[in-house]
């Protein structure tokens, strides 16, 4: 069986990511998603085991002690971290498997799996990728604060990708995501 694929997505807090991730998902079902666990409080609706595994700090501590997180990183007051057993599962089934994770983390899977391929998410303005925070609605003015200032780290960041797309008209954004997954290479 052919060996799978990671494909990183990276890109500062509000960009779009996890939205566009979502409408990928849908249009292509051989992707798969890692669900990463985190420290931070469920926003309203999320549930446990689809969009994270809800941890605290002990018990995310005591993951790192046993060497579960592939990578992990702190980002904005909160842990985040990538289970590493399923993620390795699906690659030895030959899965393509796609984390959504913060630059340290990207960082690190860059060291770990040098063949993944890392893909960068831009807003097209400092001022837009606000104004998408403030519309979630999900962040506390402190969080908000932490993300937009981290942003500036993040996308500073850009080049070390692979590919950088900027997430302005969001149809044109997933083709190019598409185009940049599955294009087939001459
Ligand atoms: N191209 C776009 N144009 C306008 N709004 C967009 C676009 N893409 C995403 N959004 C909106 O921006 C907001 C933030 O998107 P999303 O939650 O997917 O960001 P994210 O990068 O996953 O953030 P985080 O990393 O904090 O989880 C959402 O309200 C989403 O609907
Ligand atoms: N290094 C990691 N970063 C992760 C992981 N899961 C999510 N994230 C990133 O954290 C921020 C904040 O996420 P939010 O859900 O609180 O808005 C965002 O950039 C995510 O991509 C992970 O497992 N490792």
């Amino acid at each position: 069986m052919q060996m799978g694929q990671l494909i990183v997505f990276t890109g500062p807090s509000g960009v779009g990511k996890g939205t566009l991730l979502r409408s990928l998902l849908a249009r292509h079902p051989e992707l798969e998603l890692s669900i990463s666990v985190t420290t931070r409080a469920p926003r309203e609706g999320e549930i446990e085991g689809r969009h994270y595994y809800f941890v605290n700090r002990e018990q995310f501590q005591g993951l790192i002690a046993t060497g579960q997180l592939l990578e992990w990183a702190e980002f904005a007051g909160n842990c985040y971290g990538t289970p590493r057993t399923p993620v390795e599962e699906m690659i030895a089934e030959g899965k393509l498997v796609v984390l959504e994770i913060e630059l340290e983390g990207a960082r690190q899977v860059r060291e770990t799996f040098p063949g993944a391929l890392q893909l960068f998410i831009l807003p097209p303005s400092p001022e837009e990728l606000e104004r998408r925070i403030r519309v979630r609605g999900q962040d506390s003015e402190e969080a908000i604060a932490r993300r937009l200032h981290r942003a500036q780290v993040e996308i500073a960041a850009a080049d070390e990708f692979d590919i950088v797309i900027v997430n302005d008209d969001f149809d044109r954004a997933l083709e190019a995501i598409e185009m940049a997954l599955f294009a087939p290479v001459s």
